[in-house]
């Protein structure tokens, strides 16, 4: 049983309006998605590309609905670009957070990423770092984690589809490569399944690290056309490779029992970017909250 106390549900607003594709979704504002973030029983969330970007404003829409901002995602390039760059980006995106009451700071490497390509296979053209692209990525992570700390913060790592950080290899090498104490990582359940990863044993090796998670499932039958027909990261989640729990092939029942047993304290957050009017973002997100009544208790 989790902790009512210690877990917050979160949902992303990636299903209602998508970051990587603005035109999914460019008909919906920004109201009506956090207005059915909260009618479908959520209490947070993270920031999409139609959230004021104004704190007041964004405060008092939340407010309203009763959300908080669970985090945000941190596109960092430090494989391609000097540590300079993406440390200035890094600190106001800090401070907004920050500001905004989150507690974790999500972070992914976007250097060499294909994640927004649309012509690119994802399976057969993923990054692979060198070396040195590796110890510049963990130098600059271990730094980006000493500033979120400054703050009281947590720096969480995700890992993703179409990056250099994909596979549990990969996560392996990372987690090595950084300090415990300054990054931490983020577990995405949808991400390791599709890559065809276990995901019980990233989360099993590494749930002392884990401080943030985002619940995604995934279509089984999509994810076998993006293998054999080459498919875009982007084509795949314009064919609907990724849902909300309880609508997938995933079966969440083991992560709830570890992430509960282990007495996890943090944001359980639903993310599955798809196309809204082919899946209802609100019927979807009600999906996902019975799913987690059902299989949680929560
Ligand atoms: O956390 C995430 C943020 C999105 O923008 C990203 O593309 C998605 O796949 C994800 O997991
Ligand atoms: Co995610």
């Amino acid at each position: 049983m989790f902790d009512k106390e210690a877990v917050q549900l979160g949902i992303a607003p990636i299903g209602w309006t998508n970051d990587d594709m603005p035109e999914l979704g460019g008909e919906i504002t920004f109201e009506q998605c956090i207005s059915e973030m909260a009618l479908a029983g959520f209490t947070g969330t993270e920031i999409g590309n139609k959230y004021p970007k104004d704190s007041n404003e964004l405060k008092k829409a939340l407010k309203l609905r009763g959300l908080q901002i669970a985090s945000a995602w941190f596109s960092s390039y430090l494989t391609t670009k000097p540590y300079e760059e993406t440390e200035k980006e890094f600190i106001k995106h800090r401070d907004f957070l920050h500001e905004m009451g989150a507690e974790v700071i999500v972070i992914s490497e976007q250097g060499k990423s294909i994640q927004g390509e649309m012509d690119t296979p994802l399976f057969s053209s993923k990054p692979i770092f060198s070396d040195k692209e590796w110890s510049d990525l963990a130098d600059g992570l271990n730094k980006l984690g000493e500033l979120a700390v400054q703050k009281g913060m947590k720096l969480v790592y995700h890992h993703h589809m179409g990056t250099g950080v994909q596979t549990s290899t990969e996560i392996d090498r990372l987690m090595k490569a950084t300090e415990e104490e300054l990054v931490y990582l983020l577990f995405d359940t949808g991400h390791l399944y599709f890559s065809g990863d276990d995901p019980l044993y990233i989360l099993e090796k590494y749930l002392e690290r884990i401080k943030h998670v985002h619940l995604k499932d995934v279509r089984d039958h999509i994810a076998d056309r993006v293998r054999k027909e080459n498919w875009s990261f982007l084509e795949a989640v314009k064919h609907g490779v990724f849902t909300v729990p309880g609508d997938g092939g995933y079966d969440f029942s083991p992560v709830f029992d570890i992430l509960s047993q282990s007495g996890y304290q943090g944001w359980l957050l639903v993310e599955a970017e798809q196309d809204p009017m082919k899946a209802n973002p609100l019927e979807h997100a009600l999906i996902a909250r019975k799913y987690l009544r059902d299989k949680a208790g929560l």
